[in-house]
């Protein structure tokens, strides 16, 4: 039996479309059914946040978005365009940005190396490379500090911000997030957080996280979606997460 997700926003607070869109969306992973009909959307400008306890679906969700999984049912458009069909490389294109849990930095490339991965996907050299890098260096300065360092030997608040300012080098009209407080000290927790708002309200970028953290996701996101066994169970204004929503939905 499926049960309909609740919706905590009045339709009518909705006005502009959304940049990503995700309808019913169905994955499985080794035959079993992991995600069973994930809706949910961002819109242009929003930071969204991703929430719901271990094991739900939600890296699967991104993983589904991002093209690392396939999906087997449903749809997902970008600026209302079906991405769900393209490869990885594609939909990153497409204006998709994409921080993994973990954060995937090349251990044995320097800093600068992890960087120009980044400017890579839009094949950005010269003064535009230059101003992006410079751009990433405002926001994150320990990177420019450190340049010459090989990524293994950073720290996880380090790499995180690596790992962010490479996904910013690709041009994303949407960043994606997978839980970037994990494992990281409270100062870099607090850049971090500015880092995103200040991204979000700049205009150019909308970001959807997938966060644990509730008091974070409180400080910095517009609106919430929680996850259960696979399916969005309740969706709203980041007002809405009450300490009773917390306690009903996401404590374990
Ligand atoms: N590679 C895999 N092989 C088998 N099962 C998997 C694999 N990846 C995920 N799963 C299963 O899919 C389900 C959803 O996992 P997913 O990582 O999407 O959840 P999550 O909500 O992100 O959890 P967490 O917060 O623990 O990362 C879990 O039951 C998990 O065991």
């Amino acid at each position: 039996m499926t049960t309909e997700p609740v919706s905590l926003t009045s339709p009518s607070a909705i006005t502009t479309p959304p940049l990503l869109q995700v309808t019913n969306v169905e994955t499985d992973i080794g035959g079993s059914r992991i995600l069973r009909g994930v809706s949910l959307e961002v819109r242009a400008g929003e930071l969204v946040a991703l929430m719901g306890r271990n094991g739900v679906g939600k890296t699967t969700t991104l993983r589904s978005i991002t093209g690392v999984r396939g999906i087997r049912a449903g749809t997902i458009t970008l600026d209302g365009k079906r991405i769900d069909k393209l490869s990885i490389d594609a939909r990153a294109r497409a204006g998709i940005g994409y921080v993994p849990q973990g954060r995937d930095i090349f251990p044995h490339l320097t800093i600068e190396e992890n960087l120009r991965v980044g400017l890579v996907v839009h094949g950005r050299k010269g003064t535009e490379a230059k101003d992006a890098l410079e751009r990433v260096f405002t926001l994150f300065p320990v990177l420019k500090e450190m340049l010459s360092r090989k990524g293994g030997v950073l720290s996880g608040g380090q790499q995180q911000q690596l790992a962010i300012g490479r996904a910013l080098l690709t041009k994303p009209k949407l960043l994606i997030l997978d839980e970037p407080t994990e494992g990281i000290q409270p100062s870099i927790i607090d850049l971090i957080g500015d880092t995103l708002k200040k991204l979000k309200n700049e205009g150019e970028l909308s970001i959807l996280l997938v966060e644990q953290y509730v008091d974070f996701c409180r400080e910095i996101s517009d609106r919430f979606y929680a996850m259960d066994r696979g399916a969005v169970t309740i969706s709203g204004p980041i007002s809405a997460l009450t300490d009773e929503v917390v306690k009903e939905h996401l404590q374990v």
